[in-house]
C-alpha cells in the first residue's frame, strides 16, 4: 500500500534526556551538512567515577557512524512541478540533482547520434529507449559528487524496466516522492511554461511571468511544451506510472501538487525532516 513512510521509531531507553532537538533538527541551508558535522550524543553514564559524578557521559559523534547521504527519486506528470521542487530541495540538503530529461536534452544539443534518436522518442511524447536512458542515468549516479552528497533523481524510473536496472546497479533509494496534479491543470501549466537561457529560470506567462522586459524577450519554449505533445507525454507517464510505483510502494509518499510552490515544499521537507530524524535517532546509529 502506497502511505506515508512511517518514520517515528520508539525512543531507546538508555537515552536520558532524549538527543537535544537541535542535534536532529534540520531548518535553514544547513541541514544536509548535519549529516557529516560532528553532533553529540548523551548518554547515561553506566559506572560512577570516582570524582564528582556527571550525570551523563558526552560521546562524540565521532563514535557514531557516519549516515549515508540521502538518495531520493522525484516522479509526476509533465509540468507536475518537479523541477521547482528539485530546486528547493537540492538547495536545502546539497544533494545532486539528477534529470534524466536534461540529461538527454544535453545528449541532443551535443549532436550526437544518441541524441538524435532521443529526440526522435521525444518530439513523439514517448520514452526514449532504455539502451540509451539506462547508461546515461548510470553513469551521472555514480559520479563522485554523487556518490559523496547523494543524490535527487528526476524524472528516472519511468518503466518497471528501467526500475529493475536501477536494483540490479545497487542503486536504492530511501524516498519516492510522487507529485499529483490533476490533468487540466498540468496541460494549462505546460503550454505557459517558458525558460530563460540565461539564468535557468522557469516561467509561467500567466502564473509566474517575467520580472522585466527583457527576459520576457528571451525566453524560449521547450520543443515538447505544445498541448499535443504535452497530452502525448501525459499519456505515456499515465501508462507506465503504475508500474513504477507498485515497486516502490514501501518508500513512496505523495505529495499534491496542485498548491503553491512553498506548500507543496513544506510537504516534501517534512517528509524528509522525519526521515533524517529518524535515520539518526535509529538503533543502529547509536552507539551501544
Ligand atoms: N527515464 C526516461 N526514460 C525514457 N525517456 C525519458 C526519461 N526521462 C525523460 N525522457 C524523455 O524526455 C522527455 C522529457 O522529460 P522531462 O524533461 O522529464 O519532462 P516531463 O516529465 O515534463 O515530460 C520525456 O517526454 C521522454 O521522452
Amino acid at each position: 500500500m502506497v502511505c506515508c513512510v512511517n518514520y517515528i521509531s520508539p525512543p531507546r531507553a538508555s537515552l536520558s534526556p532524549p538527543p537535544s532537538r537541535s542535534s536532529f533538527s534540520f531548518s535553514g541551508d544547513a541541514g544536509h551538512s548535519l549529516l557529516r558535522e560532528p553532533t553529540l550524543l548523551l548518554r547515561r553514564a553506566t559506572r560512577s567515577p570516582s570524582i564528582i559524578a556527571p550525570r551523563f557521559q558526552v560521546v562524540a559523534a565521532a563514535e557514531k557512524a557516519e549516515q549515508p547521504p540521502l538518495k531520493i527519486m522525484i516522479s509526476g506528470a509533465p509540468a507536475s512541478g518537479k523541477g521547482t521542487q528539485c530546486e528547493l530541495i537540492t538547495q536545502k540538503y546539497g544533494l545532486v540533482h539528477i534529470s534524466a530529461g536534461d540529461l538527454l536534452r544535453a545528449e541532443i544539443a551535443s549532436g550526437s547520434e544518441n541524441g538524435k534518436l532521443a529526440k526522435e522518442y521525444m518530439e513523439k511524447g514517448q520514452l526514449v529507449p532504455d539502451e540509451i536512458v539506462v547508461m546515461m542515468v548510470k553513469d551521472r549516479l555514480s559520479q563522485t559528487d554523487s556518490e559523496k552528497n547523494g543524490w535527487l533523481l528526476d524524472g528516472y524510473p519511468r518503466s518497471s524496466s528501467q526500475a529493475t536496472a536501477l536494483k540490479g546497479f545497487g542503486f536504492q533509494p530511501d524516498l519516492f516522492i510522487v507529485l499529483e496534479v490533476p490533468e487540466d491543470i498540468l496541460i494549462e501549466r505546460v503550454v505557459g511554461r517558458r525558460l530563460d537561457p540565461v539564468t535557468g529560470k522557469i516561467y509561467h506567462l500567466k502564473y509566474s511571468p517575467p520580472e522585466t522586459e527583457e527576459i520576457a524577450a528571451r525566453l524560449t519554449q521547450r520543443f515538447d511544451d505544445t498541448e499535443e505533445k504535452a497530452k502525448l507525454r501525459l499519456k505515456t507517464h499515465n501508462q507506465n506510472v503504475s508500474d513504477v510505483l507498485s515497486m516502490y510502494d514501501d518508500i513512496t509518499i505523495k505529495i499534491k501538487g496542485n498548491r503553491s510552490k512553498e506548500e507543496v515544499f513544506t510537504q516534501i521537507d517534512t517528509a524528509l525532516s522525519q526521515m533524517l530524524q529518524q535515520r539518526n535517532t535509529s538503533p543502529s546509529s547509536l552507539s551501544s
